[in-house]
């Protein structure tokens, strides 16, 4: 009986914890106090975003519960499957076939969605789904390219939609969610796509935190359920009841006993995989470039090095090379990649970033490492096993026209490094990157009252709590996209109210000094581009953005 009792008080309390009475009166605004301030705020996600303060009132700094910003996800008995195992072993080929197998006859809107890490990887995703007559888009930061009809799409991670419901959705290179500064676009998608099955590729150094990130989701998974030391598999549904999981099935037999529930482990349906076609670490390095031959990659992580490698490989006169790095425009680098793939083309050797690292299947047959250390936006660091293994996983693909993939390096002394990296598995994955949502942000920024982003931001971040499977990500390159769309979005919403924008209320002339620290003139950068945006605009839209000049001047104080 106990269960019963439970499940009726799970559902009274499941309902309100739903859209919380607590939280909204009945003109559907919503009482929040932030660090004791009260105000009445109408904001239509502000009830995803719950916390308790000790006092029961609303705390939006409380990052503990990241799986409730995402209502349509939770409302949803989600399926997960994880696919986990070497590089090459066959992992998001089974994942696609599920995508590729749900029906575009259905009438919902979009049916299947695929999210990866590279936008070469997306695009290599959305051909092969079109060559299986599924028709797919392609939408990544730069590029959106819709097929008439399409249900399915393929995208970066940073694009997928929360809002939409899928039938399947897949996430490759799982593993990314303990990137510092992208993990929490990977850890959006794990918690918000709402899909009726959900296939996660990536390491198995990352199926723990997987499940532990799950667990409270509400996701229907298989348990193994430890009754009177009887193993029994059932279908069980997590729900949180007061903040203690409580697994509650929906298992008749269950139910109509009152069993008591010894303990549950809870474990995803995780397939294990094994390499597909063998890698081979060689003992000696190439040597020379004379010894370069048609589906060599020699890799390399800057861009001058990339031209200087590509320029000694051609010097050679035997070899051609494409190049494929990550600040190569999107088009380009489809261009390059394909050029090299094709067998008929003359430009038979790859000379390629870390872009290439993941996922793609390239017909490349030897892996050169050129150096074994790159540049991580902060300093210049050792690559770590995992890289070494995603980026050496190129070669070698299976179905490539090379059945065996090799590795070397350029160095004889980073040979040992190599030959450990590809014999280790990849150390556990421990933490999951985290953001809060642009609303809450938006939010906290108008509770506090100011026009800079980056204060609010650090202050915001400074009061943030988390749980232990989290870190905040690393923001740097976000806040000046935040700020900048910060600005954009509050263009477009003083425009919709009035027509008309003002340049005071976006931005207080006169206020610019000398930046004196890295984060300053990374502001000074932003305001920049927010007057070089508001000059754009005055030119389209000269009525409605009326101080141009006002702006121009401020701009041109912002370049010196
Ligand atoms: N059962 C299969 N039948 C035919 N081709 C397959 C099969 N499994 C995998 N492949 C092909 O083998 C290649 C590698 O498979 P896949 O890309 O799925 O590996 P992966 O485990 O995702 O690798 P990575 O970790 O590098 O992303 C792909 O070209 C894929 O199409
Ligand atoms: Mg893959």
């Amino acid at each position: 009986m106990a269960v019963a009792a439970a499940l009726l008080r799970r559902r009274a309390l499941y309902s309100a914890l739903a859209s919380p009475s607590w939280l909204h009166d009945t003109s559907s605004c919503y009482i929040c106090s932030i660090s004791g301030t009260h105000s009445l705020v109408n904001h239509p996600n502000l009830r995803l975003q719950r916390g308790y303060h000790n006092s029961g009132k609303f705390d939006l700094t409380d990052l503990t519960h990241p799986h409730i910003w995402y209502p349509n996800a939770r409302e949803k008995k989600r399926n997960v499957f994880l696919h986990v195992g070497p590089t090459n072993s066959g992992k998001t080929h089974n994942a696609l076939k599920r995508l590729e197998a749900s029906s575009s006859e259905l009438l919902m809107n979009s049916v299947g969605v695929y999210c990866g890490p590279l936008r070469l990887l997306a695009r290599e995703v959305a051909q092969r789904l079109n060559k299986a007559n599924v028709p797919c888009n392609l939408i990544t930061g730069q590029e959106r390219e819709e097929i008439e009809g399409a249900k399915h799409s393929s995208v970066t991670v940073e694009m997928a939609d929360m809002t939409t419901e899928y039938q399947c959705a897949v996430i490759d290179e799982i593993q990314m969610v303990g990137c510092r500064s992208r993990g929490f676009s990977f850890t959006r998608a794990l918690l918000g796509l709402c899909s009726d099955e959900l296939h996660v590729c990536g390491d198995p150094a990352v199926v723990p935190l997987i499940q532990r990130i799950l667990e409270p989701t509400g996701d229907v998974v298989t348990i193994i359920f430890q009754v009177n030391s009887r193993n029994c598999f059932f279908s069980i549904e997590f729900v949180e009841l007061s903040n203690v999981y409580f697994g509650v099935s929906t298992d008749t037999r269950i139910m109509s006993s009152n069993i008591p529930i010894c303990w549950l482990y809870v474990s995803m349906q995780v397939q294990y995989y094994e390499r597909l076609s063998p890698l081979v670490p060689l003992k000696t390095t190439l040597g020379s470039f004379s010894n370069i031959k048609a589906g060599d990659c020699v890799v390399t992580f800057s861009r001058r090095s990339i031209y200087m490698l590509k320029r000694r490989i051609e010097m050679g006169g035997k070899h051609l090379c494409s190049v494929v790095y990550g600040s190569l425009p999107p088009e380009t680098r489809t261009k390059q990649a394909t050029m090299f793939n094709d067998q008929d083309s003359n430009l038979n050797v790859l000379v390629a970033s870390d872009a290439i690292g993941m996922g793609l299947n390239l017909n490349i047959s030897r892996i050169i490492f050129s150096t074994l250390e790159k540049f991580d936006g902060i300093c210049n660091r050792e690559l770590t096993v995992a890289e070494i293994k995603q980026i050496a996983g190129r070669a070698g693909r299976y179905g490539s026209k090379f059945p065996v993939g090799e590795v070397t390096c350029l160095n004889s002394d980073h040979l040992p490094l190599l030959h450990s990296a590809l014999k280790s598995p990849s150390p556990i994955i421990e933490r999951a990157g985290l953001f809060p949502t642009f609303d809450v942000l938006s939010l906290y920024s108008r509770l506090h009252g100011t026009d800079f982003f980056q204060p609010i931001l650090e202050r915001f971040l400074d009061k943030a709590k988390l749980s232990p499977d989290y870190f905040i990500a690393d923001c740097e390159d976000m806040l000046e996209t935040i700020s900048l769309i910060f600005f954009e979005m509050q263009f477009a919403e003083n425009y919709a109210k009035k027509g008309i924008v003002r340049l005071k209320e976006i931005f207080t002339p006169g206020t610019l000094q000398v930046p004196k620290s890295h984060n300053q003139l990374k502001e000074l950068e932003s305001i920049h581009k927010v007057l070089e945006l508001y000059v754009w605009l005055s030119f389209r839209l000269e009525d409605s953005y009326p101080d141009r000049e006002l702006a121009a001047s401020q701009k041109s104080i912002c370049s010196m």
